[in-house]
């Protein structure tokens, strides 16, 4: 099969990269293979909206893909390896595509631990955990969810919300730790225990086994926990074998120019797998919903002869129990903050700054505007003091 436009990876980049080709190219063909059984859907209700509507299902998350993009959309292909030297690819089942432009939107895997495959133990990540772990929630009584992140600490309120009973494992002193001012970790970690989360702090899980319907995990401060099922939300790792194998730079992530392009012109990479460089943030990778979108689009042009160079800084935002927030940049304890509370832990904002006083990140908590301002902040890259910042969002 030969496709003008071939997309290796089905989901969010894959949408918007096919999109965006469509902007600039009616006509080309594109190809979508996936080794996910589901057409490319929408990830963030998987962990936040889904688990408030009581009725769920497989019609809330497609993106429709296939019809409003006029793509072909593989599901459950996974490709084997790509042949650059003649435009092909080759699925594990023996199956070639040739491509005119190749996407690499291959996404990123979860970090696992050592633990025997299990429907009570779920590394949250796609549909199908999502599926798993509603169907797990009809039994267990008790859920284990380890990793104090996004995933870990959507997952907690999610859960508990639900009334299940939830002991949320993180290797931080206090759940945001690791990200948070201490005023806003303390406001962050009170709100689990104040929905009947147990935490346990500043410890990780080193293994864990089944037996008798339980999951027992052993963590590294010597302690020992059960639950009738486990989440894992232990981050992520770019998946960049294919890039590897065929030749492509990969350094944490498949390394590509501002027009997300390798080396290989007519090979590109977008999303949680590319390593690219931000113009304001610098080279990184960016793992968060907004960066697949916005990434996935501009590739999508790019490869359809836009040749844009890519300048867009993307954000995230999280929803915790009544509580969301909003960050553009790094959040890191490694740098300084500026906090501006209209009320401490219900409403303000946070700056992140550098040695130099420029910020570097700005984190909007339970406020919604400002990211225009955010964004203008980071660009100006000028130094900072307390009163300048005071008020600005
Ligand atoms: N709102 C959002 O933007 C959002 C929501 C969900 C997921 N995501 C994305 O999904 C990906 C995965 O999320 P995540 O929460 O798994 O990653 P994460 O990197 O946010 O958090 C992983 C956490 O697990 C901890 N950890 C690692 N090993 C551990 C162990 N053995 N025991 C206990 N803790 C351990 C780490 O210290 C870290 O705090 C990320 O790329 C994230 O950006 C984003």
């Amino acid at each position: 099969m030969q496709y003008d436009y071939l997309i290796i990876g089905g989901g969010m980049v894959a949408d918007s990269a096919a999109r965006g080709i469509r902007e600039h190219d009616t006509t080309g063909s594109i190809g979508i293979l996936g080794a996910d059984s589901d057409e490319p859907y929408t990830r963030p209700a998987l962990s936040k909206k889904l688990w408030t509507d009581s009725d769920f299902g497989r019609d809330q998350v497609p993106l429709g893909t296939a019809s409003e993009a006029d793509a072909h959309v593989h599901t459950g292909t996974r490709v084997a390896s790509i042949d650059r030297s003649n435009s092909s690819v080759t699925t594990d089942t023996g199956e070639r595509y040739e491509y005119g432009t190749l996407l690499l939107a291959t996404g990123a895997e979860p970090t696992r631990i050592e633990l025997a495959p299990s429907p009570r133990v779920v590394y949250f990540r796609t549909f199908a955990d999502y599926r798993a772990l509603r169907e797990l929630t009809k039994t267990a009584d008790h859920i284990a969810v380890v990793g104090g992140g996004y995933i870990g600490t959507e997952i907690a309120s999610a859960l508990s919300l639900q009334g299940v009973k939830v002991t949320l494992v993180t290797s931080d002193a206090v759940v945001g730790g690791h990200m948070f001012p201490p005023s806003l970790a303390a406001v962050f970690d009170k709100g689990f225990a104040d929905h009947g989360v147990t935490v346990r702090r500043g410890t990780k899980v080193t293994s864990g086994a089944e037996a008798s319907a339980r999951v027992q995990l052993q963590l590294d401060d010597g302690s020992a926990l059960e639950a009738d099922g486990v989440v894992f939300g232990l981050g992520v790792r770019p998946s960049t074998e294919l890039a590897d194998a065929a030749g492509l730079a990969v350094d944490d992530g498949i390394v590509v120019d501002q027009f997300l392009r390798t080396e290989d012109d007519h090979v590109y990479a977008a999303g949680d797998v590319a390593n690219y460089p931000d113009a304001v943030l610098g080279r990184r990778r960016v793992e968060h919903v907004d960066n697949a979108t916005e990434m996935g689009k501009a590739a999508g042009r790019n490869m359809a002869g836009a040749a844009e160079p890519y300048s867009y800084t993307p954000y995230f935002y999280s929803d915790i129990y009544d509580d969301g927030y909003q960050a553009i940049g790094t959040m890191s304890t490694s740098l300084s903050t500026v906090e501006d509370w209209k009320s401490v832990g219900k409403e303000g904002v946070v700056y992140y700054l550098d040695d130099e006083a420029v910020v570097r990140g700005v984190l909007m908590w339970n406020v919604w505007e400002g990211l225009d301002e955010a964004r203008t902040l980071l660009a100006e890259k000028k130094p900072q003091t307390e009163q300048s910042l005071r008020g600005l969002i």
